[in-house]
C-alpha cells in the first residue's frame, strides 16, 4: 500500500490535526519532519499555496493573493514563511519542474489536469527546492492531492512524486537539459522562458559584456539571482524619517542608498514609520534612481517645477517630493494616466502632504502633456511603463505572462512618453528616462531611437550622479553614459536610467 492510501489513522495534534502515519519512523512517535511540519499535520499550509496557485492561473497576481489567503487561514510567523516560500517557488520554478514533472510522469504537462499539475509542482519545490525531506514531502502533497484533487489523481501524484525523490535536483536538471542548446538548457534549469535567457543576454552584452565566458557566467548568475527571494528594502524619506528610525525598528543600514534600509525578517507594516507613509518598501535602485535625478547639478536658476510623469503608484514620486522640500524652490508635479494608481500616489504621498510638502497630483495621458506644457519643467522622471523584466524575483509569475509582444506595444508608449518628456523639459533641463527591465529593446533602443531623432536634446552621463552611502559613485557600472543596475551586481532591481538635457532646439538658436 502506498502513502497515498495509507488510512489516516494515529496521533493528532494539539490542534486535533492528523498526522500521516508515513511520517512516523523507528516506532513511538518520533518523525522524519521538523517540529513546524508537525504542527502543519493536516496541513493548511499547504493548501493556502495550492489556493494561490490555483488564483494565480486564474490570472491573480502572488504577492496581492498570498497575504489574503495567509490571513484567511489564519497563518503566521513559520507557518507564513514556509508557506510563502513554498507558493513564490513552486510558481517561479516551473519550468524546472514541468520538465522533471513530464519526465517522472512520462506525459507532456500540457496533458496533465493544472489543478493536479499546481499539486506536482507543489510538490517538487518540497522535494527538490525546499529543506523538507522528500518522504514527508511526497507524503504530505499526496494528502493534499487527496483532499483538493481527488482520491483518483492522488494516487498519479504520488507514483510522479515518488520518482520525483529518486534522483537529486542536479541529476535532474542534468536528466532534463541533455541534448539540449546551451539557451534552451539554461531557461530550463534556471526556469526562464527562452526569449527572456535571449532578451537578458542581450541586455548584458549592451551593457559591455562582449567576452562569451564572461557573458555566460554573468548570464547565469542573474538568472539565479532572479530566483532568490529578494530581501526586503525600505526608503526613509528624507526629512519625514531617518534610516536610524527603521534600524532602531529592526532593520540594517543599506549599502548601496544613503536613505535605504533592508529588513531581515518581520513585517515592514509593524514600523510605525512604514505605516505612517513616511517610510516604505522600496527597491534601493528605485531609490538610487529618484535620488541622482534630484541630485544632478541645476543648469537653471530660479524657481523649478519638477515633474514625475508616469507616478503611479508613487513610490519615486514621494522619494522625489521629500528631496525637493529639502531644495530652495522646488514644486513637484505629479501625473498618471489611470485614476486609479492615482489614488494610489494619494496614499503613498500622505505623510509628505501632511507635513506640507507643495505636491500638484493629476491623471492625465503622459503621452500629451508635452503638448499642452510645453517647455515647463526643469526636471522630469520618465519612470516608463515596461515588461518588468528587471524585477522578476519580485513577482513570482512574471515570466510567464510576458510575451515578446508585450515589448512591442510598450516600446510605442516608451518612445511617446520620452518625446513627450522632453517636449515638456524647458532649455537646460533633465530629462530622466528609467525601466525596470534590461530589455535593449526598453532601454537604449527608445533612447536611441528619440534621442536620434532630435537636435534639441543630448545625452548626459548619469553614472555620477549615482552616489552609495558612503558618497562615492556606484561601483561596477557600464563604461558608457548609462546606469544599468542589476540583481546579481548590485542586489537591486535591473533599474536602467539614462539622462537627456534640453538645449535650443536649432530653429531657437537661429533666431538669437
Ligand atoms: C513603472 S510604473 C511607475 C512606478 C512609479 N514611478 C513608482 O515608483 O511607484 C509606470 C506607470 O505608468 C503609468 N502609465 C502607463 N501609461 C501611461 C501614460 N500614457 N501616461 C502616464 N502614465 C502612464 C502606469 O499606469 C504605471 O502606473
Amino acid at each position: 500500500m502506498n502513502d497515498g492510501e495509507q488510512p489516516r489513522g494515529g496521533f493528532r495534534d494539539d490542534r486535533g490535526r492528523q498526522r500521516p502515519d508515513s511520517r512516523r519512523v523507528g516506532g513511538k512517535n518520533r518523525t522524519a519532519t521538523r517540529p513546524a511540519d508537525r504542527r502543519r499535520g493536516g496541513d493548511p499550509v499547504r493548501k493556502v499555496a495550492w489556493e494561490v496557485s490555483r488564483a494565480v492561473a486564474d490570472g491573480a497576481y502572488a504577492n496581492l493573493e498570498l497575504p489574503k489567503a495567509l490571513r484567511s487561514a489564519d497563518l503566521h510567523g513559520r507557518d507564513a514563511a514556509f508557506a510563502t516560500e513554498l507558493t513564490y517557488g513552486a510558481i517561479r520554478m516551473r519550468g524546472l519542474y514541468d520538465a522533471i514533472i513530464e519526465f517522472a510522469a512520462g506525459r507532456p504537462a500540457a496533458q496533465i489536469d493544472p489543478p493536479v499539475l499546481d499539486t506536482l509542482r507543489l510538490g517538487a519545490h518540497q522535494i527538490l527546492g525546499m529543506r523538507v525531506p522528500p518522504h514527508a514531502a511526497a507524503s504530505e502533497t499526496v494528502a493534499l492531492a487527496r483532499e483538493v484533487n481527488g482520491a483518483g489523481a492522488s494516487g498519479f501524484v504520488n507514483a510522479v512524486l515518488r520518482r520525483v525523490t529518486e534522483r537529486t535536483r542536479e541529476e535532474w536538471i542534468r536528466e532534463v537539459t541533455a541534448g539540449r542548446p546551451r539557451e534552451d538548457a539554461l531557461a530550463v534549469e534556471h526556469s526562464h522562458p527562452e526569449w527572456i535567457v535571449r532578451a537578458l543576454r542581450g541586455a548584458l552584452r549592451s551593457d559591455g559584456i562582449t567576452d562569451e565566458s564572461e557573458l555566460d557566467a554573468s548570464l547565469e548568475a542573474l538568472l539565479e539571482a532572479d530566483n532568490a527571494a529578494p530581501t526586503v528594502s525600505l526608503v526613509a524619506r528624507p526629512g519625514l524619517a531617518t534610516v536610524q528610525e527603521l534600524v532602531d525598528a529592526g532593520a540594517e543600514a543599506a549599502k548601496l542608498s544613503p536613505v535605504g534600509a533592508t529588513l531581515p525578517s518581520g513585517d515592514p507594516a509593524d514600523i510605525p514609520a512604514v505605516r505612517e507613509t513616511r517610510a516604505a518598501v522600496q527597491d534601493e535602485g528605485s531609490q538610487l534612481v529618484a535620488l541622482a535625478l534630484a541630485a544632478a547639478p541645476g543648469q537653471v536658476d530660479g524657481p523649478q517645477d519638477w515633474l514625475d510623469l508616469c507616478a503611479g503608484p508613487g513610490g519615486k514620486a514621494a522619494l522625489l517630493a521629500a528631496l525637493s522640500a529639502q531644495q530652495s524652490d522646488v514644486t513637484l508635479f505629479v501625473n498618471e494616466i489611470s485614476e486609479h494608481r492615482t489614488d494610489l500616489v494619494r496614499r503613498t504621498l500622505r505623510a509628505a502632504l501632511d507635513a506640507g510638502i507643495e505636491v500638484m497630483i493629476g491623471t492625465g495621458d503622459g503621452r500629451e502633456l508635452g503638448a499642452e506644457e510645453p517647455e515647463t519643467y526643469e526636471r522630469v522622471l520618465v519612470d516608463a511603463p515596461c515588461t518588468g523584466l528587471g524585477a522578476l524575483r519580485r513577482r513570482p509569475e512574471a515570466r510567464w505572462r510576458r510575451t515578446p509582444g508585450d515589448v512591442t506595444d510598450l516600446t510605442a508608449i516608451q518612445t511617446d512618453l520620452l518625446n513627450s518628456a522632453l517636449d515638456a523639459t524647458v532649455t537646460g533641463g533633465l530629462v530622466a528616462y528609467v525601466t525596470c527591465s534590461p530589455h535593449v529593446a526598453e532601454t537604449t533602443a527608445v533612447v536611441h531611437a528619440v534621442t536620434n531623432g532630435r537636435a534639441d536634446v543630448t545625452v548626459e552621463d548619469a553614472r555620477p550622479l549615482f552616489r552609495d552611502a558612503a558618497g562615492e559613485q556606484i561601483r561596477q557600472l557600464s563604461d558608457r553614459p548609462t546606469v544599468q543596475l542589476w540583481p546579481h551586481v548590485h542586489g537591486t532591481d535591473a533599474m536602467f536610467s539614462r539622462c537627456c538635457a534640453r538645449r535650443p532646439s536649432p530653429k531657437t538658436e537661429q533666431l538669437q
